[in-house]
């Protein structure tokens, strides 16, 4: 009989990704997917893994009549995932973090199943600091996320991404194969305030025969309204490994996922860290990589349109620089994340204690 998990992750590409790549490597299992209705897991979990829905929300501040609505929802979810639970049924619950963990995790903790939790930011979430002490096993993405999470058992594997990034690629778009290619993406639903800062300096990066492909997300008012044969936007692109191979320069957020990525595909980047991110995590994940010297970044309000368009340029002039920071990217890609992460699952599953594994 197949080991029965339920994956509950939802919301956000930066939560989905890393769980479609853990399921990639448990063709024996049989997995189950906890969803929200209508979010990303919507159009991004493979068809072949069922999406059972509840619905999530966080607790907003200022505390008041909201916080009675959210914690009834919070009990109605709790129920829900443990009926899902009850119905697979399931053996264990894996999950990213985020709204979804938290019904997730009481409930599978309540039916006495294991549950491992998977903390991709240097900052972990709400979710994650208060429930990681009721995990079997908590796995981090950066190692210094560990000290926010003291009373959990943590281990440190990085943070899987999807297996196709680790295969050569070619891209198919058409841009001819020698020129100078910058990739633009505000994270797996775009970012307005990155993409009209890179509008406004397109124009100066084109004449220095660069070319641009723009990831906007589904929310950008101003899509269309640059057009240049040097350019080419789409809300949302599916062959990122291909995209990420090929480009000379990324201008991107600093979400957890997107700076896997970068490191495995060796691209060097701009970041961006979004100023909202719950706790600025985006701004901490980031400091990790400049630190390394794999990336260079910005706080979003002290970026203009010359700061950005001088500084693509003075990148792309200087390969040395571009190769130290490619060469500094190779010691931050971890190759092994999701095999480790794989591992652990199996041994949780199966009852075993967890090898000690070295970082
Ligand atoms: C605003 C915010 O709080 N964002 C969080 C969210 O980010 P978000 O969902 O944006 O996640 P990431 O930036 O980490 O990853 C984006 C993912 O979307 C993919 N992609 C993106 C654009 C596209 O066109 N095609 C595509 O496939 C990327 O390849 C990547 O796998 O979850 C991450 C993981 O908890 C956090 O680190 C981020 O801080």
């Amino acid at each position: 009989m197949p080991k029965r998990l339920l994956i509950a992750a939802s919301g956000t590409g930066g939560h989905i990704f890393p769980a479609i790549a853990l399921a990639q490597k448990l063709p024996d299992y049989k997995i189950g997917w906890l969803g929200v209705p209508n979010r990303a897991e919507k159009n991004l979990v493979p068809p072949q893994y069922y999406i059972h829905e509840i619905e999530a929300e966080g607790f907003q501040k200022p505390f008041g009549l909201g916080t009675l609505r959210t914690s009834l929802g919070l009990l109605c979810s709790i129920y829900k995932a443990w009926q899902v639970l009850i119905d697979g049924p399931f053996e264990g619950l894996f999950t990213t973090g985020g709204y979804i963990a938290a019904p997730a995790i009481i409930a599978a903790r309540l039916l006495g199943l294991p549950v491992i939790l998977h903390e991709s930011n240097a900052i972990p979430g709400k979710v994650t600091r208060l429930l990681a002490p009721f995990c079997t096993a908590v796995i981090l993405g950066f190692e210094d996320a560990a000290k926010y999470l003291p009373l959990a058992k943590t281990l440190t594997v990085g943070t899987p991404v999807r297996g196709s990034f680790f295969d050569k690629k070619k891209l198919d778009l058409p841009i001819p194969e020698d020129v100078p290619l910058v990739v633009v993406v505000g994270g797996s639903q775009g970012a307005v305030a990155v993409n009209q800062l890179v509008r406004q300096c397109a124009n100066t990066l084109f004449e220095a025969g660069i070319w641009i492909v723009h990831l906007t997300g589904e929310n950008d008012p101003d899509v269309g309204s640059l057009q240049h044969p040097q350019y080419i936007q789409m809300p949302f692109y599916n062959e990122m490994p291909a995209l990420l191979q090929r480009a000379n320069l990324a201008i991107s957020r600093a979400g957890a996922s997107a700076l896997t990525e970068l490191a495995i595909t060796k691209t060097p980047s701009i970041l961006i860290p979004y100023p909202y991110a719950a706790e600025n995590h985006q701004a901490y994940n980031a400091a990790a990589f400049v630190q390394a010297g794999a990336a260079v970044a910005f706080l979003q309000e002290e970026l203009t349109p010359e700061i950005l368009s001088s500084k693509v340029l003075d990148l792309l002039n200087s390969p040395e620089l571009l190769k130290q920071m490619t060469g500094s990217a190779i010691h931050l890609a971890r190759q092994d994340s999701t095999e480790r992460l794989n591992i652990i699952v199996r041994y949780v599953m199966d009852g075993k204690k967890i090898p000690k594994i070295n970082n």
